[in-house]
């Protein structure tokens, strides 16, 4: 395994993202965010979009994993789509390119993607939401696979909690992967890794404060 990979085995990734319409929608923001990540204990960020990217990499050294999300046409692919987005994102110094990785249409085949990445000087986490999904990602080249997409394909099964039999099916194949999605609790993370987990991203309940106000408010609205 890669160094930059092997130095996440066994920890936790941290998400840093606010989507469009997210009160803490600001670079400032998301890197105070990250500093408050780093100072819990993150091995690394996942960040997402350029001006976020550069903004985290001005205040710490910890390997970024980098994504853009594009909403386009043409596609439903939105995880960094293009390869002129992924090398941009290896250019402003992400070590990890993350991207959907699902076998639907895409702009760009996936092969070109990887090349790509690798001749940008930087590693592919190809994001999945099957099993079929992360062997291919595999035999063309990926050097780490995420559970980031399952729950959000129509090939994968829609899930409100992690996919533990996805997670399953990947270590009983052999499969090294990244946890990632609605791991929403220390217990479901640290529990990420009994079900043969790499490293576990958390996105949500850390960096999602409306998000995680929202669980809160249900369970009131439910007591
Ligand atoms: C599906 C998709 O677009 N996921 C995105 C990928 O980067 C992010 O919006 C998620 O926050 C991230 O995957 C972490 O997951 P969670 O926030 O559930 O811990």
């Amino acid at each position: 395994m890669n160094p930059v990979l092997e130095a996440f085995r066994g920890k936790l990734i941290v998400s840093c993202q606010a989507n469009p319409d997210s009160p803490l929608r600001d670079s400032y923001i998301i890197s105070r965010m990250s500093l408050a990540a780093v100072k819990g204990g993150a091995a690394a960020l996942r960040i997402q979009g350029f001006e976020d990217v550069q903004a985290v990499r001005a205040v710490t050294d910890l390997p970024i994993i980098g994504l853009t999300k594009t909403d386009r046409d043409d596609t439903d692919v939105y995880i960094t789509p293009t390869s002129a987005e992924a090398v941009k994102l290896a250019a402003l110094g992400c070590q990890v390119v993350a991207l959907d990785a699902t076998l639907r249409p895409r702009p760009e085949p996936l092969p070109e993607m990887f090349r790509a990445i690798h001749a940008a000087g930087a590693l592919v986490m190809a994001d999945i939401s099957t099993l079929a999904e992360a062997q291919n990602a595999y035999a063309l080249g990926a050097d780490i696979v995420g559970t980031t997409l399952a729950g959000y394909t129509p090939q994968s099964r829609p899930l409100d909690t992690p996919d533990w039999a996805l997670m399953d099916e990947l270590r009983e194949a052999g499969l090294p992967f990244i946890a990632e999605g609605r791991l929403n609790s220390p217990a479901e993370a640290a529990q990420a890794l009994k079900h043969g987990a790499f490293a576990v991203v958390v996105g949500s309940a850390i960096t999602r404060p409306d998000v995680v106000t929202g669980w809160f408010a249900d369970a009131l609205r439910e007591a």
